[in-house]
């Protein structure tokens, strides 16, 4: 007898002698898995180890020899179960039927989790508007917009939150109400009982709450005592520069290095010493980026948090975790006699009913470093790299700070800064080509919320959307002409605007750019970026002259952007000499 015959026998015994009942308990689980999506170890084990063990012996009355009867009865339990979820997210009944995509999208989110782990999530999301229009299914129960129209309704007041509301830990399904079939990409960040940061607070009411501290935080009047900070460490990038004139450096790491001393002293008192020793000396920057690799490419498979969180090593998050912990309770212990961020943030006015618990201010300590640095260190870099790309842009902006800021004179009047046209107008175009949080904000339409209408479209509950900044802001029915060039021009008026080309008709709309977000949880250390931005630009355009390092290729920087939900940068080697006035 051939194996293909004793194979096709065995399958043909097994559905002869598979009962209505076996059918019914597959259905079950299936039914269980789509609708609550159980991701803890005791309820998934239960449905996919004990209840296939229970069919064993129904198959082994036929089967029989036992390790036959336990792969069998496996194998088709775990097939059968995946062919009703590829057939239900196929199929016409699913809420998202009628929205275009990739058919590996449509099935999992493993397609798009491949695609965060190469860092070009940013680039695929836009291949996909370009080829599927404005809106995109891009995994089961996720779309992506790029309509400027869905900006309000989405990310504004009354538009979608982050997440579900209130965990309920019911039964032996834990948050019934988060459903991880469609967990936005901030579910499951944290183990259960660990607070979320600020970005990661899911409630809505829960994340009004919290934010009111950091709205303290960063109120106009808290931002003059950080001037003091900025001003500080500015001076110190400058020293440093003079120290490596004529040297190859790499202005992207040294970005980096100013903006995560600028956000140590905020929060914990004291920097990293990132500028003073040259070095990522305590590994503060190469862990938070680790982590940051890791939890993209997991915001789309989040039910794998709970497995990998067992296995330390891999996470590394305790270890950072832990660092910050350490600096935040140091900065507690030892003061501080200027209102840093952790002033607010430990809310030493007393005006909250309640104080924030240590592992809130721990997890916001965190979060104010990961949130506060490379997003501006990135901007700062984009900068830079794109008036190095054209230096006539660079001799304009040089002029301008120059008709500003006296020779010798520093610039330091933030008022100032604020109404120069063409430093802003060159700060918002780089902002536009390479937004640092480029792939967006994802918000949900939680179950149980009805739904939302965006434009033309309507969004059922239980499923996620990205409005794409990336996308929307190379969008060229926005931003013309030159949509993917840096052009600060459009952002000046019309009388100082050098004409388009061949009569090309002039688009500007605010309402698809969005950098910061927007919304009530739209970033909320916009005016303290700008600053950063505004001062470190002036002093670098006022004091030094740039030349990119012999045999680098500077058109290749753009392309090298990888998105990690915060961009990570590759080099930008140049050589920078002190100018003489
Ligand atoms: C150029 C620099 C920066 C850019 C482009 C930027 C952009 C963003 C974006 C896009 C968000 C996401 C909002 C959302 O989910 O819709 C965000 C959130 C946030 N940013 Fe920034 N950011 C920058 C600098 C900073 C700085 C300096 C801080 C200071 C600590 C900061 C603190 C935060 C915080 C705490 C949140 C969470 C807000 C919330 O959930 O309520 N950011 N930022």
């Amino acid at each position: 007898m051939s194996v293909s015959n004793t194979v096709s026998e065995t399958y043909a015994a097994i559905a002869r002698n598979l009962r209505f009942s076996d059918g019914v308990v597959l259905i079950v689980t299936y039914y269980i898995f789509k609708r609550f999506e159980p991701d803890k170890p005791g309820p998934v084990g239960f449905l996919l180890v004990v209840t296939p063990s229970i069919l064993v012996p129904v198959l082994h009355l036929h089967i029989l020899s036992l390790p036959l009867a336990i792969t069998t009865t496996f194998s088709l339990y775990y097939s059968l179960i995946l062919f009703y979820v590829a057939t239900y997210r196929l199929s016409p009944f699913h809420p998202l039927a009628k929205y275009p995509g990739p058919i590996t999208n449509k099935l999992s989110k493993l397609t798009m989790s491949y695609i965060a782990s190469t860092g070009k999530q940013h680039t695929y999301y836009r291949k996909l508007h370009e080829h599927y229009g404005n809106i995109v299914r891009t995994g089961p129960n996720e779309l992506s917009v790029n309509f400027a129209d869905a900006i309000k309704p989405v990310l504004g007041a009354g538009g979608l939150p982050k997440g579900s509301c209130k965990s309920l830990s019911v039964f032996f399904v834990p948050r019934l109400d988060t459903l991880s079939q469609n967990a936005p990409v901030w579910y499951n960040r944290v183990a259960d009982g660990q607070p979320s940061s600020i970005i990661g607070t899911q409630d809505p009411v829960e994340h009004k709450r919290r934010r009111k501290t950091w709205d303290r935080a960063f109120s106009t009047a808290a931002i003059r005592n950080y001037e003091e900070i900025v001003v500080r460490r500015a001076r110190q990038l400058v020293e440093q520069f003079e120290k490596r004139a004529g040297q190859d450096i790499d202005l992207s790491t040294w970005m980096s290095f100013f903006s995560y001393d600028v956000m140590g002293d905020m929060t914990f008192g004291f920097g990293f010493d990132m500028m003073q020793t040259g070095y990522d000396a305590n590994g503060v920057w190469k862990t938070i980026e680790g982590g940051l690799v890791l939890s993209t490419t997991l915001a789309h498979i989040p039910w794998l948090f709970t497995y990998l969180r067992l296995i330390p090593a891999i996470t590394d998050r305790q270890r950072t975790f832990d660092l910050t912990a350490t600096y935040v309770n140091h900065r507690i212990a030892e003061g501080s006699n200027i209102k840093d961020l952790m002033y607010y943030l430990t809310d030493e006015e007393g005006l909250e009913p309640e104080k924030p618990s240590m592992s809130i201010i721990h997890s916001d300590g965190l979060i104010a470093v990961i949130a506060g640095s490379d997003t501006t260190a990135t901007s700062l870099t984009a900068i830079l790299y794109y008036l190095l790309l054209e230096p006539a842009k660079f001799d304009r902006l040089r002029s301008e700070v120059d008709g500003y800021f006296a020779p010798g004179e520093e610039p330091l009047d933030s008022t100032k800064m604020a109404s120069m046209p063409y430093l802003n107008a060159s700060i918002n175009e780089a902002l536009r080509l390479v937004p640092p949080v480029i792939s967006g904000s994802q918000r949900s339409a939680t179950p149980g919320s009805g739904g939302k209408i965006i434009g033309p479209y309507f969004i059922p509950e239980g499923n996620n959307i990205f409005t794409h900044t990336h996308t929307l802001q190379r969008n060229p029915r926005y931003f013309s002409p030159y949509p993917d060039s840096f052009w600060p021009d459009r952002w000046l008026p019309e009388k100082d605007r050098e004409k388009a080309p061949f009569n090309e008709e002039f688009i500007l709309d605010l309402a698809a750019f969005n950098p910061f977000s927007y919304g009530p949880a739209n970033c909320v250390g916009k005016n303290l970026a700008l600053l950063e931005l505004r001062v470190i630009t002036c002093f670098i355009v006022q004091k030094f002259n740039l030349k990119v390092k012999q045999g680098f290729r500077i058109e290749t920087w753009e392309e090298g952007i990888e998105d990690f939900f915060v961009v990570k940068r590759p080099p930008l080697p140049v050589i920078m000499e002190a100018r003489r006035f």
